[in-house]
């Protein structure tokens, strides 16, 4: 697994989880401007995402690390990110680029967080596509 340092998000929660995660996946871009990315082309993709929260749950957890993993890797992991049904090859907003992956997963989080009686949030998504090129989405409000 990757280990790095990511970029802090300022907040006044009391408890701030990170979980890193890998998975492999195949995708293209299909717009012309994408270039070589046109192609089908597979990535090891290395997520963080940063959940906070002034709650504990029942279990003394934020939200159980192994669950954020799951969302997400069990998702994506030896798919092709193209055919899910949250990417549209037919709306740009919806093509799996990183900045849009990106968006996605926070988005995928922060319903499941959504439910949960403790109400932690999802600040921030970083998600590293290659060795030299990552995205971070944050959400417009965090609170
Ligand atoms: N803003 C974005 N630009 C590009 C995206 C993207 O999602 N958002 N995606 C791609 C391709 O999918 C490609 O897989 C990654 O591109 P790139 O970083 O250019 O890959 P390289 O390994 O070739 O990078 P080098 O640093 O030149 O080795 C393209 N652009
Ligand atoms: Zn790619």
């Amino acid at each position: 697994m990757l280990q790095q340092i990511y970029p802090p998000v300022a907040h006044d929660y009391a408890y701030e989880l990170n979980k890193d995660m890998h998975f492999a996946a195949a995708h293209y871009i299909p717009h012309d401007d994408a270039g070589k990315c046109r192609r089908v082309h597979g990535h090891t993709y290395f997520a963080n995402v940063t959940i906070a929260g002034d709650e504990l749950d029942g279990s003394g957890f934020l939200v159980n690390f192994s669950t954020v993993k799951k969302l997400i890797h069990e998702r994506f992991d030896h798919h092709t990110v193209n055919e899910d049904e949250l990417f549209d090859d037919a709306d740009p907003g919806r093509y799996p680029t990183t900045e849009i992956m990106a968006r996605t997963i926070w988005e995928i989080v922060q319903e499941h967080l959504d439910v949960q009686p403790n109400k932690p949030r999802c600040l921030q998504v970083f998600l590293r596509e290659t060795p030299s090129s990552y995205v971070v989405y944050r959400p417009k409000a965090v609170r």
